[in-house]
Parts: structure tokens; C-alpha cells; sequence
């Protein structure tokens, strides 16, 4: 047996390997006494959970014993564990690991888990037991950028900066990446004001635009969506640290200008055609609707829909 195997970590192994079990198991005992010593590290086994699509979900981190479990007895563990579970008919094993049991994912990627995706303290590994190629879905596929163009009715003027950092200084709607679970539209007004100083409010989608390999998206794909917003401050106070420049611009001068990338002219273009024409010929509005299976809520955004057509029942 190797050193590694002695003592308290043999009891854990055997009996991981022995009773790898789904659902609420006996706790860990190598000789019936419940003194401390039998049960040295009042660990729980190695279980997982069934998931609704027949797949176990094992997190490392409610296993007590982990601290002290070395790799070579979890990879053994583990093995025995995917082997009972691809007996089970299984389809599918998530691993959770915290970062700081990180020395068990080499031994999980020998019996050919993979990354499935991780998170800033932990990571989730995954191995397909089903038949055929994995039907396991990916993780994130885009990154989520969003840009107010804050365009005062009263002055036709529209709020632009130059961003800092950048190869070329050009014109552009301030913004910025979306932190997890934040709204669009509460993006676009957070990111116009740390940017520039201006207190605005959403009032619709006004385009979306999607680049793939980003070079700023770790080479996932880029969602760009930019919001019409109505400001309510006009003093502009801007971010030094991420702006050269920012001014209320007329949109008769953005919609003119060669120093602005393709996106901005376009919907520069949208705004104007929005003011003479009416901005329910460009706005996509937002609308909050209940979620049918998680009991959540969600935002829509659509053009706008005639009240008697949210509830009509006919063609009639
Ligand atoms: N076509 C356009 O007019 C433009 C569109 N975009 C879109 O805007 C979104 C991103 O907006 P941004 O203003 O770039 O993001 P942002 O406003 O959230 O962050 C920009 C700041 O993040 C920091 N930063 C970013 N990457 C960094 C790194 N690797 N190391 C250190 N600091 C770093 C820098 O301080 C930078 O000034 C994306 O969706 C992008 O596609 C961005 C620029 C131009
Ligand atoms: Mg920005």
C-alpha cells in the first residue's frame, strides 16, 4: 500500500471507493465506533446529487475529509465512484471544486473530466457518461457591453467621449461592460455616469450589435447594446482615468463626423431619424413579465405593442 495510504486517509479511500452513494449516505465509520479515532475526520463520502437530467453534481467542498485527503486517494475514489455511477445509467458528472482543493483537478482531468467553467474561487469539472458526444451545455459563449447614447431633446445635443487607451481617439456613446445580473438598461445609465458625471434615465434598446473572437472578450463573443437614455444633469464631471475626452455634441455634427466608428454613426443616424420622425420608429421598449417555470421576472424588449394587442384574443 502507498505511504500515502496509511492511517485515517486508508479508512477514507476504502471507504469512498467502497460506498460512493447518491443521496443522504451513512457517515464515514472503518470499524463501527463512532470515537474519534474511527471516525477521524468526521467526514461525510464522497455523494453526489441526481440532477433532473440524470446526471450527478458532487461538490467537493461539503466533503469534511477533503482537507486531509491527499490526490492519489481521491483519484482512486473518484474512478470507483464513475464507475458506479456509468453502471447507474448516469449521463453525466459535475465536480465542484473550491480553488483551494485545486490539486484535485489533475487527478479528475486522468479519468477525463474536463473544465466545464470556473469562477473567481472555485471551478466545475465535468465528464460525460452518456452515449454518444456530449449533449452537456457550454458556459458563457458573450460578454455583455452596453452604451447610453444620452440625447437631450431640448438642445439636439448627444453626450460623447473618447476613450483612453485606445489605438485611435474617436467619438464614441460612453459605456461599459455589464456586472453579473445587472439590468441593460441600469448598466448603460451606471457606466454613463462613472464616465462622465451625467445622471440620465433608460428609455429603450436602440441596437445590438454581435462581434466574435473580441479580442477584449478573452475570445468569447461580444454583445454591444446601446440604450437611448434621457439625461436629468447636464454639468459633465468626466472619468480621467478612462476618458480623454467628453462633450455635449450637436447630433447634426456625430451624425457628420469621420472621427467615430462605424456602430456610433449608424445609430447617431437612428437618433436623428428617432427625433423627426418619432422614437417609437427606432425604440425598442422594455417591459418586465413574469417567468413562467422559475416564478422570476424578466425584461423584454420589443417595439412597442398597442395595449389592445397585449390582450386580444383573435385575428378579429
Ligand atoms: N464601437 C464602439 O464604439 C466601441 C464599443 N465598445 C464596446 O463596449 C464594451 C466594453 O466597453 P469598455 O468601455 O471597453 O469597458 P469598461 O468601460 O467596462 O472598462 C474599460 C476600462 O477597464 C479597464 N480594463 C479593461 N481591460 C483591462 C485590462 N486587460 N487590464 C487592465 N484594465 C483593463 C481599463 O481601465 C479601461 O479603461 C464592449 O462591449 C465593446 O465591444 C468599446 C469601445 C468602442
Ligand atoms: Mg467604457
Amino acid at each position: 500500500m502507498p505511504p500515502l495510504l496509511r492511517g485515517s486517509y486508508r479508512r477514507v479511500v476504502l471507504a469512498l471507493a467502497r460506498r460512493v452513494v447518491l443521496g443522504a449516505g451513512p457517515r464515514w465509520s472503518a470499524g463501527g465506533s463512532s470515537c474519534a479515532r474511527d471516525s477521524p475526520l468526521g467526514a461525510e463520502e464522497l455523494r453526489g446529487e441526481l440532477d433532473r437530467f440524470g446526471g450527478v453534481s458532487v461538490r467537493l467542498g461539503r466533503l469534511d475529509a477533503l482537507d486531509r485527503l491527499d490526490p492519489v486517494a481521491f483519484q482512486r475514489a473518484l474512478q470507483a465512484a464513475v464507475q458506479k455511477w456509468r453502471s447507474e445509467g448516469r449521463v453525466a458528472v459535475w465536480l465542484h471544486i473550491p480553488i483551494l482543493q485545486s490539486r484535485f483537478i489533475a487527478p479528475a482531468a486522468s479519468l477525463g473530466f474536463c473544465f466545464h467553467h470556473t469562477e473567481s474561487d472555485s471551478s466545475m469539472l465535468s465528464l460525460w457518461l452518456g452515449d454518444g458526444p456530449s449533449r452537456l451545455p457550454g458556459y458563457a459563449t458573450h460578454q455583455v457591453g452596453v452604451a447610453g447614447a444620452v440625447f437631450d431633446e431640448n438642445t439636439r445635443k448627444i453626450l460623447v467621449v473618447q476613450d483612453r487607451n485606445k489605438l485611435k481617439n474617436m467619438w464614441k456613446f460612453p459605456g461599459g461592460l455589464s456586472e453579473p445580473g445587472e439590468d441593460i438598461g441600469d448598466t448603460a445609465v451606471r457606466e454613463v455616469f462613472e464616465e462622465t458625471g451625467i445622471k440620465s434615465e433608460f428609455r429603450s434598446l436602440l441596437s445590438i450589435r454581435q462581434q466574435h473572437t473580441h479580442p477584449g472578450a478573452f475570445g468569447k463573443s461580444d454583445m454591444y447594446i446601446i440604450c437611448r437614455l434621457k439625461p436629468y444633469s447636464f454639468t459633465i464631471n468626466f472619468c480621467q482615468r478612462e476618458c480623454l475626452k467628453c462633450e455635449w455634441m450637436n447630433l447634426s455634427d456625430l451624425v457628420k463626423t469621420k472621427n467615430t466608428t462605424p456602430i456610433t454613426s449608424r445609430v447617431a443616424r437612428l437618433l436623428l431619424y428617432g427625433y423627426k420622425e418619432g422614437f417609437d420608429k427606432i425604440d425598442l421598449t422594455m417591459e418586465e413579465l413574469p417567468a413562467v417555470y422559475t416564478g422570476l421576472f424578466y425584461k423584454l424588449y420589443h417595439k412597442k405593442l398597442p395595449d389592445n394587442y397585449k390582450t386580444m384574443t383573435g385575428m378579429d
